[in-house]
């Protein structure tokens, strides 16, 4: 079997200014050895452009951002659309993050609305998805994770599906320092490729990159990205310290 694209993409969030954004990706360049892993850098906007000319020549490092608006222009005061991402060298959006999801109430129909304007534009979304803890607590998870991916991403053609990669990210996990174990990520991973392979087939299933996020650090990271359903992970707080985000791409499978 062909090895599945690794992707590990650090999510950035609401950290960093100007010239710390700098330094991080300069660092970032400096560490990176070539690998065939993509690595991907959804900086907040203010780094965009900057984060782009400083990984330009690197053939495995990828622009992300981590949110777009639904509509293509207009009266949305504060947001950003997917042609403004493009036009600074985007390439991957995260979608659906559980922290836009709780805060800014984003509801799976305004996601797959938003997935449909990032595909139209040439973009690949990173589609997030993940349960509580109640929700884990309930044994429910496996179903509530179907649910999301179903609602978001299910109109999509099988050609359109093909573009996307699905992040799971259990939302207990998240910052907390406390990682679903190795089993846990691979039996959800597991969980939706079976889903996947219901809808789309085992040939695109098989080929669909499933990140884990939640925790994830340079400690944990190799047990995680060994599970064979986990094809790299989705980075929050380790993604600002440059040494160990270069440790977690390194522990991806070669
Ligand atoms: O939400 C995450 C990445 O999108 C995970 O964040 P942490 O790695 O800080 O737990």
């Amino acid at each position: 079997m062909k090895t599945r694209q690794q992707i590990v993409a650090g999510n950035w969030k609401m950290n960093k200014n100007y010239g710390e954004g700098r330094e991080l990706a300069m660092e970032i360049v400096e560490r990176l050895k070539p690998s065939n892993t993509q690595v991907v850098l959804c900086a907040p906007y203010i780094h965009l452009q900057l984060v782009k000319n400083i990984i330009k020549d690197v053939a495995s490092l990828y622009l992300g951002a981590q949110n777009c608006h639904q509509e293509d222009k207009g009266a949305y005061t504060g947001e950003i659309s997917v042609d403004m991402l493009k036009s600074v060298g985007v390439s991957y959006v995260i979608l659906g993050h559980s922290e836009r999801r709780e805060y800014f109430g984003e509801s799976d129909e305004l996601l797959a609305k938003k997935t449909d304007k990032v595909l139209a534009a040439g973009l690949l979304p990173i589609f997030c998805c993940g349960e509580s803890l109640d929700i884990r607590d309930a044994g429910t998870h496996v179903a509530h994770v179907q649910a999301q991916i179903k609602a978001g991403l299910f109109h999509l053609s099988p050609e359109e599906f093909q573009k996307v990669v699905i992040a799971y990210e259990p939302i207990w996990a998240i910052g907390t320092g406390r990682t679903a174990s190795p089993e846990q990520a691979q039996d959800m991973h597991a969980a939706i490729r079976a889903l996947l392979t219901d809808q789309y087939g085992a040939e695109i299933a098989d080929a669909t990159t499933i990140l884990y996020g939640g925790s994830v650090n340079g400690g944990n990271a190799a047990v995680l990205f060994s599970q064979p359903d986990v094809d790299g992970g989705l980075v929050g707080g380790a993604s600002l310290k440059a040494e160990e985000f270069i440790t977690i791409v390194e522990a991806t499978k070669k």
